[in-house]
């Protein structure tokens, strides 16, 4: 064998494990989400919902329940919230490493929207939370006189938002309907700075 045919061998060889190992790293890399939103939103059963695919009963979430849900070989780590009162002063403590927000709206619950809002952009100017992407679930669309995700979107000033990724989808999390729509849109993020 002459040199050059070894050198050329040596580098298919490197080139393959590179992109072995670079595969391998993209497999298992794991990312990380919070789901918040006030009490009653709906959190748990979207989140059950991904991970079963159908409605779990449900009772208020002191603490937090977490599940690994796999999409397209992408995997999320999903940190599912209490959204009590009481239990939002800690919300803090879950936001490290955060990649994404979903951010759970009750849409017949216009009375609270406000403190929503207020949740919601004092988690954006949280220092933690800098380079997350915001997911906002208009949930409960199956309940009669429900708001759109247009009027929430508007109410929230989701437009005013310029330095994080955002994205509204209606959704129900008894049917299902709407939750894949939002996932996708959590994984065409991946890989985008
Ligand atoms: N009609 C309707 N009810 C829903 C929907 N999603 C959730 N619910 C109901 O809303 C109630 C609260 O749901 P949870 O998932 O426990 O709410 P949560 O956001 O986890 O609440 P906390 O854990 O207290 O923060 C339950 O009775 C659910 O069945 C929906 O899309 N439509
Ligand atoms: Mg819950």
């Amino acid at each position: 064998m002459n040199m050059i045919t070894k050198v050329l061998m040596l580098m298919i060889f490197f080139s393959f494990s590179f992109s072995f190992s670079f595969s391998f790293f993209f497999f298992f890399v794991e990312h990380k989400v919070i789901i918040v939103g006030l009490d009653n939103a709906g959190k748990t059963t979207i989140l059950y919902q991904f991970l079963m695919n159908e409605v779990v009963h449900t009772s208020p979430t002191i603490g937090s329940n977490v599940e690994e849900i796999v999409v397209k070989n992408t995997h999320f780590l999903m940190w599912d919230i209490g959204g009590q009162e009481s239990l939002r002063s800690s919300w803090n403590t879950y936001y490290s490493n955060t990649e994404f927000i979903i951010l759970v709206v009750d849409s017949i619950d216009r009375e609270r929207l406000a403190i929503t809002r207020e949740e919601l952009y004092r988690m954006l100017a949280h220092e933690d939370l800098r380079k997350a992407a915001v997911l906002i679930f208009a949930n409960k669309q199956d309940m009669k006189g429900c708001m759109t995700a247009a009027e929430i979107s508007k109410y929230l000033t989701l437009s005013s938002i310029k330095d994080h990724p955002w994205h509204i989808q209606s959704c129900c999390a008894l049917t299902g309907e709407g939750l894949c729509q939002g996932l996708e849109w959590m994984t065409s993020r991946i890989g985008v700075s």
